[in-house]
């Protein structure tokens, strides 16, 4: 009798967050049924117990997967990032213990740079406070400090997929696009890219921010940069809150030195929408605040919930690894007649050596390999005859450097 991979009814799915439906009918239309959906992230403790015996986890932005978290998560296979950030789960932590972790690079961007070129027009006019204002009974009709779009400067910091878009959209009501990125970009439109932050900060009407959390991006915009900035500038964040010293934005706008902004993102975000949201920026009426929702359009949460679920179904049926954020890519044909197996190691020297000399000596033959490293890890698949899949899991496993070794099917 051979061995038989997991059947898809014991794979275990927990999804959280409140992924979109289009994840469990993806899931489910391709076999996996064993799924419990969260609609909320979970507290340290209730998801270190729920991780404990999950292969696939589904997880958005507030759901922090430490190392510590993953350190509990025997079985867990995968990760998916139902979103684009992946800055919330330690990813060196998943790949030294072979989990790759999936994202949705693009699926929401667009809803990102809609949002912010909305709230652009709205805080060039001063609305927010003209509409709190209303609320409040007073009826404020004047033009001062009221604006068109058309021929004012959007400097955009970070020209990756959202920027970039940004960009294109803003030129439609006719606004003259500035950016600067580490990495040179081709400039799309008339956009023109600057050598510095400072001159964007310098010239710029509205700064909006879109770079991804790294070390360098850590507080990048701090009480000098706020001072850099045109008086009256207008100042979006819906990046990452630490990209921000809320604090110096609290003191621009008290100080009127920026005319208003839009945040969607804070270096502290409420677990659960029954918290409070706490923040010094709820004090002024010219500042939009919104709950971390730029992606968050029936269109972006659908096709993210495809998209990521889709990989996950690949990566568990066939071993794809395609666009993961931590390793190496692999993009594998759909199953065979035959048997496939992967095997996840130390990228050290001479492992794919000693596998294949165990083949030979086992009269393993290989079918197919695959095998792709990045700097410290080494996957390969490997397609075998399927009288020989028990063998050749047992000979994987006692490979020196094995992370984990698994029978796909
Ligand atoms: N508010 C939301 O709901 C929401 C939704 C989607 C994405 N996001 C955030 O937006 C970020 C950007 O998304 P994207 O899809 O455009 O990412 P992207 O990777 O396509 O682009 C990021 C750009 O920032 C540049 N960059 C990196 N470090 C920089 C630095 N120090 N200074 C200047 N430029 C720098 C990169 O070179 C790249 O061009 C994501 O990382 C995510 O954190 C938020
Ligand atoms: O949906 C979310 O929680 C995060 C959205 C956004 O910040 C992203 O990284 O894609």
């Amino acid at each position: 009798m051979t061995i038989k991979s997991l059947h898809k009814d014991k794979i275990k799915i927990l999804l959280l967050e409140g992924v979109h439906q289009s994840a469990l009918e993806v899931l489910k239309s391709n076999g996996y049924s064993n799924i419990e959906y969260v609609k909320s992230a979970l507290d340290d403790e209730e998801l270190k117990q729920k991780i404990s015996d999950v292969h696939f986890v589904g997880i958005r932005s507030r759901t922090q997967l430490t190392d510590d978290v993953i350190a509990h998560a025997n079985k867990l296979a995968a990760i998916g990032c139902f979103c684009i950030g992946t800055n919330q789960v330690n990813i060196e932590a998943a790949q030294i213990r072979g989990i790759p972790v999936f994202n949705a690079p693009f699926s929401n961007t667009r809803s990102v740079a809609e949002l912010v070129l909305g709230e652009t027009l709205l805080l060039l006019r001063g609305i927010p406070e003209k509409s709190a204002l209303a609320h409040r009974g007073v009826w404020q009709k004047t033009a001062v400090g009221s604006v068109e779009a058309r021929g004012k400067t959007l400097g955009i910091i970070g020209y990756g997929h959202i920027g970039t878009q940004l960009g294109i959209l803003a030129e439609h009501v006719g606004m003259r696009v500035k950016f600067y990125d580490i990495e040179t970009k081709l400039p799309l439109g008339n956009a023109s890219q600057v050598d510095s932050m400072t001159e964007l900060l310098n010239t710029a009407d509205v700064i909006t921010l879109h770079v991804p959390e790294t070390a360098s991006t850590q507080n990048m915009m701090g009480v000098a940069e706020f001072d850099a900035m045109k008086q009256g500038a207008i100042f979006i964040n819906a990046a990452r809150g630490t990209v921000v010293d809320i604090d110096a934005l609290a003191e621009a706008i008290e100080s009127k030195k920026l005319g208003g902004a839009a945040i969607d993102v804070f270096p502290v975000e409420p677990g659960s929408n029954d918290e409070e949201f706490v923040s010094p920026l709820r004090a002024f009426d010219n500042v939009i605040l919104t709950p971390h929702i730029g992606g968050s359009t029936k269109e972006a949460q659908e096709n993210i919930g495809r998209e990521v679920s889709g990989k996950i179904v690949k990566y568990s049926d066939n071993g794809s690894t395609l666009s993961a954020v931590n390793f190496p890519e692999v993009s594998l044909p759909a199953h065979t007649d035959r048997s496939r197996l992967f095997h996840i190691h130390h990228n050290q020297p001479g492992v794919l050596t000693q596998i294949n000399k165990a083949f030979a000596e086992r009269d393993i033959n290989i079918a197919a390999q695959y095998l792709q490293t990045d700097d410290k890890i080494g996957y390969v698949v490997i397609d075998v005859e399927t009288h020989h899949a028990e063998t050749a899991l047992k000979e994987l496993k006692a490979i020196d450097g094995t992370i984990r070794a698994r029978l796909i099917h």
